[in-house]
Order: C-alpha cells, then sequence, then structure tokens
C-alpha cells in the first residue's frame, strides 16, 4: 500500500502499488531480443589472418577463437593452464579446419610473454589480430583485501594488458605491419563498482592504455578497440562474481532486453572489430550490455514498476496539482 503525503503530512490518498509480477529473466522481453549465434562476417573474412588471443582456452577467449577460426583465422591461444589449452585449440581446429596452436604464458611475466610472442613468431610469425581478453577478477569487500590479492587482479588485467601490448607492438612496429588491437573490459570500467574495485580501477587503465595508444600508434597502422561486456555466463566470471546464484535473478531483471549475452554474440563482435569491415575504426569503447548500464543509472527507470492504473491516478494528480 502507498500513500501519497502532503508537505503537511496528512495522507491525500492511497492506493494499492502492488509488487511487480515476478518475470522471469527469459520471459516477456527476451521474445524480441533472441540471440543469433552463426558467424556474422562472410566466410574467410579471416583468411591469411593469425589472431593471438590471451585467455583463449575457456569463456569468452574460448568463443571469439572459434569465431575467428570460423572464418579462416590461424589463431594462437596463451594462458598458464596448458592442459585447458590444449582441449580448445583440437576441439576448435578440429571442427574449422584452421590452425589453433596453444602457448603457456602467464601475462604477469613480462618475460614469459616475450618467450610467447617468439614461440608464436616460430610458429606462424607476427599477428594481425591481437585480443587482451585475459583476466582475474573476484567480489570481495574492500576492507577485507590484502595487497597481494589487489595485485593478483591488476597484475593480470592491467600490466599483463600492458606487457603483451607492449610487447607484440614494438615488434609490430619494427616490422612494419599493422595490426588491430582489442581489449575486453567492463561496463563498470567507466563508472566504477564496489566490491570489485581492483578490477574496476585496472579495467579503467585498460581502457586509458588503449585509447592513448589509439591516439599515438595510429601511425604505425595499429587500431586500438574495447569491447565493454555486460554479464554473460561463463564459468570463470560467475563462480568468482555470484558464487551462489543469487544475484542471477535481479541482475536479469534490470537488463531492458531480459537474458543474458551469449559469448558467440560478443565473438561476433569481436570479429567484427578486428576485422577489415572496421579498418577506420579504433579508440572506440563499445558496450555491450542489452542496456543493462543505462538501466542501472537512470533516475526514474524504476518507474517501470508502476502499472497503467497506477499510471492513470499518478497522472491525475500531477494534472490536479495547482501552484507551486
Ligand atoms: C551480481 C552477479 C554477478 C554475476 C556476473 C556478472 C558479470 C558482469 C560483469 C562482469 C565482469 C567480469 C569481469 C571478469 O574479469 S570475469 C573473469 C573471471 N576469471 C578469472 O578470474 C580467472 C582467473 N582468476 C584466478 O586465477 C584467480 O581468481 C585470481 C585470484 C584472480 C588469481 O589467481 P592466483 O594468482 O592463483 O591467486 P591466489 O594465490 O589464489 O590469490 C592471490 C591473492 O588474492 C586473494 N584472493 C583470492 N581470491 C579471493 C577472494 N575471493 N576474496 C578475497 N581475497 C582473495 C588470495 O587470498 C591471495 O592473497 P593473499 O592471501 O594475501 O596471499
Ligand atoms: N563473463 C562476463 O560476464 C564478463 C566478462 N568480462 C571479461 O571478459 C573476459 C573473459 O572473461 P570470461 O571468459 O568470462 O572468464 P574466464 O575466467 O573464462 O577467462 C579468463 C581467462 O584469463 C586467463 N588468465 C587468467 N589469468 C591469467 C594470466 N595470469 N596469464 C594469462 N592468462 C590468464 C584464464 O586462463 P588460465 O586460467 O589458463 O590462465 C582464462 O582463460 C575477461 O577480460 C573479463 O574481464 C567482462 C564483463 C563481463
Amino acid at each position: 500500500m502507498a500513500a501519497v503525503m502532503l508537505s503537511s503530512g496528512r495522507k491525500l490518498l492511497q492506493t494499492r502499488f502492488p509488487r511487480p509480477p515476478v518475470r522471469s529473466g527469459s520471459a516477456r522481453p527476451s521474445g524480441f531480443f533472441a540471440p543469433s549465434e552463426g558467424a556474422m562476417l562472410p566466410a574467410g573474412s579471416f583468411r591469411d589472418r593469425l589472431a593471438f588471443i590471451t585467455g583463449g582456452g575457456t569463456g569468452l577467449g574460448r568463443a571469439m577463437t572459434m569465431v575467428l577460426s570460423q572464418l579462416g583465422a590461424r589463431c594462437v591461444i596463451a594462458s598458464r593452464k596448458l592442459d585447458v589449452l590444449q582441449e580448445t585449440a583440437g576441439e576448435i581446429s578440429s571442427q574449422t579446419g584452421n590452425q589453433v596452436h596453444a602457448l603457456q604464458c602467464d601475462v604477469r611475466d613480462p618475460q614469459a610473454v616475450a618467450r610467447c610472442v617468439d614461440q608464436m613468431v616460430a610458429l606462424s610469425g607476427l599477428p594481425d589480430v591481437i585480443i587482451n581478453n585475459a583476466a582475474g577478477n573476484f567480489i570481495c569487500p574492500t576492507e577485507r583485501l590484502t595487497p597481494n590479492g589487489w595485485r593478483s587482479v591488476t597484475d593480470i588485467v592491467l600490466n599483463g594488458t600492458a606487457f603483451v601490448t607492449l610487447e607484440l607492438g614494438k615488434r609490430l612496429i619494427q616490422a612494419q605491419k599493422g595490426a588491430s588491437f582489442l581489449a575486453i573490459t567492463t561496463i563498470y570500467a567507466e563508472s566504477g563498482s564496489g566490491f570489485v574495485v581492483p578490477s574496476a580501477a585496472a579495467k579503467a587503465g585498460v581502457e586509458a592504455l588503449y585509447k592513448s595508444l589509439a591516439a599515438e600508434w595510429g601511425r604505425y597502422g595499429h587500431r586500438f578497440n574495447i569491447i565493454q561486456p555486460g554479464p554473460i555466463r561463463t564459468k570463470g566470471a560467475f563462480s568468482r562474481l555470484d558464487p551462489t546464484g543469487t544475484f542471477e535473478k535481479s541482475m536479469i531483471d534490470r537488463i531492458p532486453t531480459g537474458r543474458l549475452g551469449k559469448p558467440a554474440e560478443l565473438a561476433n563482435l569481436a570479429a567484427y572489430l578486428s576485422s577489415d569491415f572496421a579498418s577506420w575504426m579504433s579508440g572506440a569503447v563499445i558496450r555491450f550490455d542489452g542496456g543493462e548500464y543505462v538501466s542501472m543509472a537512470g533516475e526514474f527507470n524504476e518507474l517501470r514498476k508502476v502499472t497503467p492504473d497506477q499510471w492513470k491516478m499518478l497522472e491525475a494528480m500531477i494534472k490536479g496539482t495547482k501552484g507551486s
């Protein structure tokens, strides 16, 4: 029951504001926004191209490797767990018929990054496409965070991206070879977010790094773009950000398109940004979140819960107001 109060404190009107019907995340809106998951670009868009994807063995990195490989790219995927990488590489290359190499690399270690790039060059040459996707994250009240916890996330996300970008950028410049660099950040790189503070700080740093290099290294034939994904189910993210599954429903409820994103949708956008179709695109930050960011930001967006009858009443009240 909601009451409208006069400034005197007297109740003017009482009416029932029922709780909105509980809608499951995949109910009404997703009927309008069904995902399309096949490769979007023409076949062969990445023929004769080499793509280097950090964290390419799992989750979104795996999905991006899959679509690039489907479109003809040779791929090199790199992260810490060689067995996971090798399994993914085998699965993708047996489906697409294109080479996928797995290289062990901890992006926190600049020497390991240099060794990894040496191996890639020996195998396949310097890449045309670089996707900085590797990340670490976990929810944690900031007062519980240790210096090592801070370091573990910021080293992977910010330093890791910087080490990969510097190592490859310098070698590409030396070889006078152009390339597309893409970084995967997150919508809260822009707003900041409590409880994932090292990730928010590091992702914001990655965005500053990529926007800066878009300006500086265009002259070497290098493009730099950023995708800020909203929630897309992966084991890596959801097990560390919503380990009990408690928050998923309220998260979906605030997404105007009524569902989570799909890895293949993100992969199609990444493929476009990394392709020649986007050769005029650099320094772009693309939010890809089903509308979640603007939905959380708008002061009055909670009014979605007001029913048509309640609107009739509210309108009458507003129109009935005389003076200020
Ligand atoms: C509201 C619902 C949300 C649902 C999802 C919505 C998603 C929308 C937006 C999403 C953004 C997503 C961003 C992402 O980046 S997801 C990517 C997630 N993937 C990964 O994190 C994979 C890699 N991660 C890891 O390997 C680990 O998690 C790691 C901790 C980052 C690094 O591993 P490692 O180097 O092995 O470190 P450890 O030795 O284990 O730990 C280092 C220090 O960190 C402390 N620590 C680890 N976990 C926690 C924790 N949960 N809480 C507090 N502290 C933690 C650990 O204790 C160590 O510190 P020390 O004790 O002082 O030594
Ligand atoms: N899923 C989501 O909802 C969202 C994800 N993102 C971003 O998308 C990207 C992919 O995340 P997602 O696929 O969900 O999660 P995953 O956990 O599956 O991916 C993270 C990858 O990073 C690799 N990695 C972690 N640490 C290192 C390291 N030190 N050196 C090299 N590689 C490392 C991991 O491999 P290994 O363990 O073998 O090292 C893993 O493959 C990340 O940048 C994340 O921040 C952003 C917003 C939303």
